[in-house]
């Protein structure tokens, strides 16, 4: 199955748009797994077994596990994914962008060293540095576009030829770049008319949308302006909101019940 595919496909079975984001940080995980052997691993099996119910993904932030020395945690992270839950997609967040040929590498790593199903990517180097990616037809890359942070539109909205920045990046994502069909985009949460703006540009592409719960996006805007016609089409992350839930022993049940809470809520708000 290609990612579209298998996105679609874990949205319906778990009636869910939310995808869990696996960004542990050591000094903040229970006492009960801090010291143990690949501690961030074991802190987020857990957590995937209690929400695997009810996520369509999940996305580990690489720079969680290069920045505390766990690549073989993050390693760990995915295979076990693919094991307990092969229907669920696994996106690699890395934010990659660099000259093809480098950008080749950054694509093995990412489709053959960690087997993620699609990958995040940096636009600013331009097509030559994502073909590398959108040349794995069978891969998401998902590209950013506007996203959640304060500055964004310290460039992303800078106007050139009558557009926006993230406008001509919606528009080549959108075409020139989608030859395999297989692009998406990123939408900050916290940017709902950006979001309302990007989906009438791109009636039909995925985008993947962080921010909802640490960053504080408004959910219902989110769902509203995001879904595509059919009521999908969005992937809305939350990272801190549902893996600190509950701080105790009790973590990885606080993570469940807010996995199914947000997975609730935002259903709550489809046709
Ligand atoms: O590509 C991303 O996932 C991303 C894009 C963006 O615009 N904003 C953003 O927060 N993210 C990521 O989404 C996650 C958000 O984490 P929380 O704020 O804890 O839910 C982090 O892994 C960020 O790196």
């Amino acid at each position: 199955m290609t990612f579209m595919e298998k996105l679609k496909h874990s949205s319906q079975v778990n009636r869910s748009l939310v995808c869990v984001g696996l960004d542990p940080e050591r000094t903040k995980l229970p006492e009960c797994v801090r010291e143990k052997e690949h501690a961030l691993f074991e802190f987020n099996r857990a957590i995937i077994d209690a929400t695997a119910d009810w996520v369509c993904a999940y996305k580990p932030q690489a720079a969680y596990y290069a920045g505390q020395n766990a690549d073989e945690d993050l390693k760990l992270t995915i295979d076990y994914i693919h094991e307990r839950a092969p229907e669920i997609p696994v996106i690699l967040d890395v934010k990659r962008g660099d000259i093809g040929s480098t950008a080749t590498m950054y694509a093995k790593e990412a489709f053959e060293r960690y087997n993620a199903d699609a990958v995040t990517v940096n636009p600013y180097m331009g097509f030559d540095t994502l073909k590398p990616f959108l040349d794995h037809a069978d891969k998401g890359v998902i590209i950013l576009c506007r996203t959640s942070n304060p500055n964004s539109g310290d460039l992303q909205n800078l106007v050139c030829g009558g557009k926006m920045v993230y406008e001509h990046v919606a528009l080549l994502a959108r075409d020139r770049w989608n030859y395999n069909g297989n692009a998406a985009l990123v939408i900050g949460a916290t940017y709902p008319e950006e979001l309302r703006h990007v989906r009438e540009l791109c009636p039909d592409m995925p985008f993947l949308v962080p921010g909802v719960g640490a960053q504080g996006g408004d959910v219902e805007k989110v769902v509203k302006f995001g879904c595509d016609r059919t009521g999908h089409g969005i992937v809305i992350n939350s990272s801190r909101g549902i893996i600190y839930a509950d701080k105790t022993e009790n973590f990885a049940a606080g993570a469940g019940n807010a996995a199914r809470e947000l997975r609730d809520l935002v259903n709550s708000f489809r046709d």
